[in-house]
């Protein structure tokens, strides 16, 4: 099987790092100036048991679409990018998706997903992953033990065994769901909440708890969480526990990578994430009033970083 991942950032490089030490046939999409680099240092990946190199198969746009027909289209192709990217990444794929061709977006959120079923209908899968992960000086740093990639069938159908059997190798778990939907709410709902928490109150969860915080951040589970409900897609017992304990741990260096990103002034995913389900909220009729003033001083935020 063929795989192309478009991205070699936190994400894409670390399980990508894992399925090419698996002798997996991958290729990585990536820009020009990374391909330069990758092409003469290799991929380094650090984990919390290893720092090791690998030369890895890398291919620009432009030599994707400059390829013969019979090398151009991949079994799969994985969109390991943040959702600025999406749109540029949609054109640059293109080339590579043949009528059998697969695609297993890595992307928090939901919003990605209609847009890709939109350019390549029945063609893609649900995909999340559950790692803390990180590019510092152009290597991939998995930050903790943690690494999970969970996928399934969009429709409720059977994810094939040759996608399984691709896909499942050592250094991360692989988990097959038939409710790939209710999982992708799951998570962009703690991200969402993780977001609004961390932005509107600027801070990882210690300090926030510390400050008087927690009635707050339950709110916002609560306000958050009631979306899911009336959307069908309740978030489970355990999931809202694990939020809970996540958000409101004393001394918690937590942060969510969205706060990550806006205070580091960098483009974020405030949009994909938080936008998104304060449209969603709006269409199902739920009040998100803590999303909405987290938005606002996001979006104020962003004019100020984008003038
Ligand atoms: N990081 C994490 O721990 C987790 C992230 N996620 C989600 O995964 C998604 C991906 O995030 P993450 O991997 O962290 O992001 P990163 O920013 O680490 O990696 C994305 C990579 O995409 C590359 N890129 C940007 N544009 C293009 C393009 N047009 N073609 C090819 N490559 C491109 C960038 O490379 P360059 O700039 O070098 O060209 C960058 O290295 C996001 O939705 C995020 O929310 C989910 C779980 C955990
Ligand atoms: C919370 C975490 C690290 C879990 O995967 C994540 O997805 C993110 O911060 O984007």
């Amino acid at each position: 099987m063929r795989i192309l991942i478009a991205g070699a950032g936190a994400t894409g490089g670390a399980f990508g790092t894992r399925l090419v030490e698996a002798g997996r046939d991958v290729t990585f999409l990536v820009r020009p100036a990374r391909a330069q680099r990758l092409r003469s240092n290799g991929l380094r990946f650090i984990a919390p048991e290893t720092d090791r190199t690998n030369q890895v198969q890398v291919l620009t746009a432009a030599e994707l679409a400059d390829l013969d027909e019979d090398r151009r289209a991949f079994d799969l192709v994985i969109v390991a990018v943040k959702a600025t990217a999406l749109e540029t990444v949609i054109a640059d794929v293109r080339p590579a998706v043949g009528a059998q061709t697969l695609i297993l977006p890595f992307l928090n959120g939901m919003a990605h997903i209609d847009r890709l079923e939109a350019e390549f209908p029945g063609q893609v899968l649900g995909g999340l992953v559950k790692i803390v992960a990180t590019v510092r000086d152009d290597s991939v740093v998995q930050m903790t033990d943690m690494a999970v990639m969970t996928i399934g069938h969009l429709g409720g159908g059977e994810v094939s065994t040759e996608v399984r059997t691709a896909l499942d190798v050592p250094g991360y778990r692989l988990q097959v769901l038939d409710s790939i939907v209710d999982a992708l709410w799951e998570k962009w709902i703690f991200i969402a909440t993780a977001g609004v928490v961390t932005c509107l109150f600027r801070a990882p969860v210690g300090p926030i708890i510390a400050a008087g915080g927690e009635p707050h951040v339950r709110t916002v589970i609560d306000e958050l969480e009631a979306v899911a409900t009336v959307a069908g897609h309740p978030v489970g017992a355990k999931a809202h526990d694990q939020t809970m304990s996540i958000l409101t741990e004393p001394g918690s260096s937590f942060t969510s990578s969205l706060y990550r990103d806006v205070t580091a002034g960098v483009p974020s995913e405030i949009e994909h994430i938080l936008g998104h389900l304060q449209v969603t909220a709006a269409d199902l009729g739920v009040a998100t009033p803590l999303l909405d003033l987290t938005l606002v001083q996001l979006r104020a935020g962003e004019i100020v970083r984008t003038s």
